[in-house]
């Protein structure tokens, strides 16, 4: 996809409104126009790389009919003015110059209007920094952990225990969801409904938003500068798109469980948590999601050697003496 303008404007629109409104929450209920121009935006440097490819391909089948539609319809219009028999033949008296000059007048302020619109316009992210932003939060100055593994792996179990003794704040990708989801005037309300109940991912630039909002909150109030971050990223885009605005992070904590295990700890959970998506269906979706989209995730990161793997089939007390000791090694007195 494109990088354009436009859409690059809706996210600067989108990052003010949300972070004006309350913490946590997407305040500010903006045009719909925007909001598709938010979504099709990807800014991500892999992705500008990607869609390099698309920008060079020829116009798109459509435009090029147009194209070629267009002495056809030439043809029509001069067809009619040649005249057939009965045509009175042009008087070039009748004819009447002041229209065309109305036409350029307009057209040249037009011009000169649109030019002086785009000097006021703030600098892009490409043209500022030559491709990539600089994140909110250093890294030096804000710890960042990835929490993933596949649904009810026991991310936010053991979340809870590493927020009890080591004092980081837990922040649920889902559970931002969920709360905007909830927030009467949300424009992304149905949105999150749907795709959480289709094991689907809401669109990146929703959920960084909540989750940078979410951390500056965190900091102002409680000057706590260690995050656990559960449930994302879930997609590659979602990925670049955090660290390169938001913060990188520092390692990505993922949580092994085979599926058999992770559905029959679902079920369970489903008898109490009021989820619409702790049923089997949602659950079979969210499987799907979770090996072909999110996995690729958890490879890349593992790649860069950032991933601390911890078995999450044990007790969740076992489960929580390997994720301590693993995580002392790792990140020492960070933790
Ligand atoms: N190690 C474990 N063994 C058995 N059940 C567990 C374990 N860890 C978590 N659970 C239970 O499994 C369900 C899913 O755990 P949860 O932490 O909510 O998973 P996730 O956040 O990965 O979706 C919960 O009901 C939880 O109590
Ligand atoms: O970054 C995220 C995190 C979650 N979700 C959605 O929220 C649902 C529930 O995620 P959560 O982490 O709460 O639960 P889990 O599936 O890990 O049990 C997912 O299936 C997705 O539909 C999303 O779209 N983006």
């Amino acid at each position: 996809m494109a990088t354009t303008a436009s859409g690059r404007q809706a996210w600067r629109q989108l990052m003010r409104n949300t972070s004006r409104g309350p913490a946590s929450s997407l305040s500010k209920p903006q045009p719909q126009q925007q909001y598709r121009f938010a979504f099709s935006r990807q800014v991500s440097s892999k992705a500008r790389v990607a869609s390099g490819r698309a920008a060079s391909q020829p116009p798109s089948s459509i435009f090029r009919q147009q194209q070629q539609q267009q002495p056809f319809a030439q043809r029509s219009y001069s067809s009619g003015s040649q005249g057939g028999k009965n045509t009175p033949p042009r008087n070039s008296q009748q004819v009447k110059f002041w229209p065309f000059v109305v036409v350029i007048a307009l057209g040249s302020g037009g011009y000169v209007l649109l030019v002086n619109r785009r000097k006021e316009m703030p600098p892009t992210d490409t043209a500022s920094s030559g491709g990539s932003s600089t994140p909110a939060f250093s890294p030096a100055e804000v710890t960042v952990l990835f929490v993933l593994g596949g649904p009810g792996a026991g991310k936010g179990t053991q979340c809870s225990r590493l927020v009890r003794d080591y004092h980081f704040k837990h922040l649920s990708a889902g559970d931002l969801l969920r709360a905007e989801q909830d927030r009467p005037g949300s424009q992304y309300g149905q949105l999150i409904r749907d795709c959480i109940k289709n094991g689907e991912i809401v669109p990146m630039e929703v959920t960084v938003a909540l989750l940078e909002n979410a951390m500056r909150e965190t900091i102002a109030s409680t000057g706590v500068r260690k995050f656990l971050i559960d449930g994302f990223p879930r997609k590659m885009d979602q990925a670049l798109k955090f660290e390169e605005i938001v913060c990188p992070a520092r390692l990505v904590l993922f949580y092994d469980c085979p599926e058999a295990e992770m559905e029959r700890r679902l079920l369970e959970r489903g008898k109490t948590s009021g989820r619409a998506d702790d049923n089997a269906e949602s659950i079979r979706k969210r499987f799907r999601t979770f090996v072909e989209t999110s996995m690729p995730v958890v490879d890349a990161y593992d790649r860069e050697g950032r991933v601390v793997k911890v078995d999450a089939t044990a007790t969740p007390d076992q489960v929580y003496a390997a994720t301590v000791d693993k995580l002392k090694k790792a990140l020492g007195d960070k933790l």
